[in-house]
């Protein structure tokens, strides 16, 4: 299948005063739709640096990002933040809610940044929610979920905008393991039945089941990519 985002030489060099740290050093991928990409490697060989430029979130260095075949990777700072907002959702370890709004209205703020009515923002909300099983916890604030529903939050609000894109960065990290594979299963779901691209930076050696590729990196390359047979 045709990539649906798609990394050429891609590279991010950080100055640490005279020092030059090569986080990402000529980097290719290709995540397709209706796949779970998985990025695996030790701490600080460089995901997390990975993902923030295949996102918009971070300028590399060099090389190319493709969106659908359109690249993206020079787009001015006005340009982007649209075409992040419409192509991408993001999932943190840490999942980023607002403490002091209702699991309903942290994933209507997302719908209201991409100017969706509001009527249609409160059914809207009310069905992703309902997609990630979170029925019956639509007017609970997070200090009263669990890590897991947290989390489950987090993706029905990534998935506000209708992504073609998902990026996750250590998504199940803070989670036991049960909710860990609700996780990483609702990512595979997202994909699967969706067609859409789940890139995800995991030290979860459950992840690894759950996904169609894996690319291995040490020291900001890539040493390894492995298909993963589907079952
Ligand atoms: N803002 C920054 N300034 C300077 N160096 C940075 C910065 N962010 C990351 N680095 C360095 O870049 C390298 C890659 O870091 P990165 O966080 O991408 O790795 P990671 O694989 O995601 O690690 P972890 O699994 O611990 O999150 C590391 O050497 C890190 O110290």
């Amino acid at each position: 299948m045709k990539p649906l985002l798609e990394a050429r030489a891609l590279t991010k060099h950080y100055q640490q005063g005279s020092v030059t740290v090569a986080a990402v050093e000529n980097v290719s991928l290709a995540a397709p739709g209706g796949e779970v990409t998985l990025l695996i490697g030790p701490s600080g060989s460089g995901k997390s640096t990975l993902l923030s430029m295949l996102g918009g979130i971070l300028r590399p260095t060099s090389g190319a990002i493709l969106l659908g075949g359109h690249e993206v990777g020079n787009l001015s700072d006005r340009e982007l933040p649209p075409i992040r907002r419409r192509c991408f959702g993001f999932v943190f370890q840490s999942f980023n809610l607002f403490p002091f709004l209702t699991a309903r209205e942290n994933v209507e703020t997302a719908l209201r940044l991409r100017k969706v009515p509001a009527p249609l923002r409160e059914r809207r909300s009310a069905e992703l929610l309902e997609y990630c099983n979170l029925a019956e916890r639509m007017d609970f604030y997070p200090a009263s979920l669990s890590d897991g529903e947290k989390q489950r939050v987090a993706i029905a609000r990534a998935l506000a905008g209708d992504p073609f894109i998902l990026l996750a960065d250590e998504p199940t990290a803070r989670l036991d393991s049960a909710s860990g594979e609700a996780i990483l299963e609702m990512l595979r779901g997202f994909a699967r039945r969706r067609g859409k691209a789940v890139i995800m930076a995991s030290h979860d050696p459950k992840a690894r089941s759950f996904a169609d590729q894996v690319y291995s990196l040490a020291d900001g390359r890539i040493e390894a990519l492995e298909r993963i047979p589907q079952k």
